[in-house]
């Protein structure tokens, strides 16, 4: 499985050129995309989504911007725990969903990598996370059992001192309505749907990568 994680974040790299600003996400595969960033050295500057991911770059000699100054990002390379063919995602497994939606939303393009465990026919069997402000946990937990979730809370706060609670759904049938239904809950700061963001994954699966893109090719 790493095999493939290293193999589809290198292939991910012929979308990086010269001159841009890319964003890096967070996770193991993106370690091996950092890694591999670190070995080649682009003439680009950078954005991380996690605290790790920024101290990984800065560690292999790559130059970290802060995003708080950044308003616009070229192209962000990022994990998932699932995506399927209409390149929805689920991400967030390793808790840093909001910013990894603030730097996909901010970039012109964003591509997820993964191994082919991550491939599904549609998102949903991975639990969800969902960031919250501590003032409104039980609150915020209450609504989401309320859509149906098993929720659990996290032990970890997020790099932005928050909760995190894992939403578990039986199935998601409409995804659209749910990614709503969370954005509509006051105190729920983000979750891990990525439903317009994703423009192209890269997955490995035994030693082949694949490209889907959000037009339907594939390569
Ligand atoms: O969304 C994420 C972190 O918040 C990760 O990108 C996702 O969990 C995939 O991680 P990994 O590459 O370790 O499987």
């Amino acid at each position: 499985m790493d095999d493939d994680k290293r193999l589809a974040a290198e292939a991910a790299l012929a979308e990086v050129r010269d001159g841009m600003l890319v964003g890096l996400g967070t996770g193991s595969t993106v370690a091996f995309l950092i890694a591999a960033l670190a070995a080649r050295a682009p003439r680009v500057d950078y954005v991380a989504t996690s605290e790790a991911s920024a101290a990984a770059a800065r560690a292999g000699g790559l130059a970290v911007r802060d995003m708080g100054e950044v308003a616009r990002v070229d192209l962000t390379i990022d994990g998932a725990d699932e995506v399927d063919a209409r390149l929805y995602a689920i991400k967030g497994a390793g808790g840093a969903m909001l910013r990894e939606k603030v730097v996909a939303a901010a970039s012109d393009r964003m591509v997820v990598i993964a191994d082919g465990s991550k491939r599904v026919r549609a998102i949903g069997a991975a639990k969800l996370p969902v960031e919250v402000l501590p003032f409104a946990r039980a609150f915020v937990a209450a609504r989401l059992a309320g859509l149906g979730a098993q929720v659990e809370a996290r032990k970890t706060l997020t790099d932005n001192g928050n909760l995190i609670l894992d939403a578990r759904f039986a199935a998601i049938a409409d995804p659209q309505a749910l990614a709503a239904a969370i954005d509509a809950i006051p105190g729920a700061l983000g979750h891990g749907l990525f439903l317009d963001e994703v423009d192209a994954a890269y997955v490995a699966a035994d030693g082949i990568v694949t490209r889907l893109e959000r037009d339907g090719a594939s390569g």
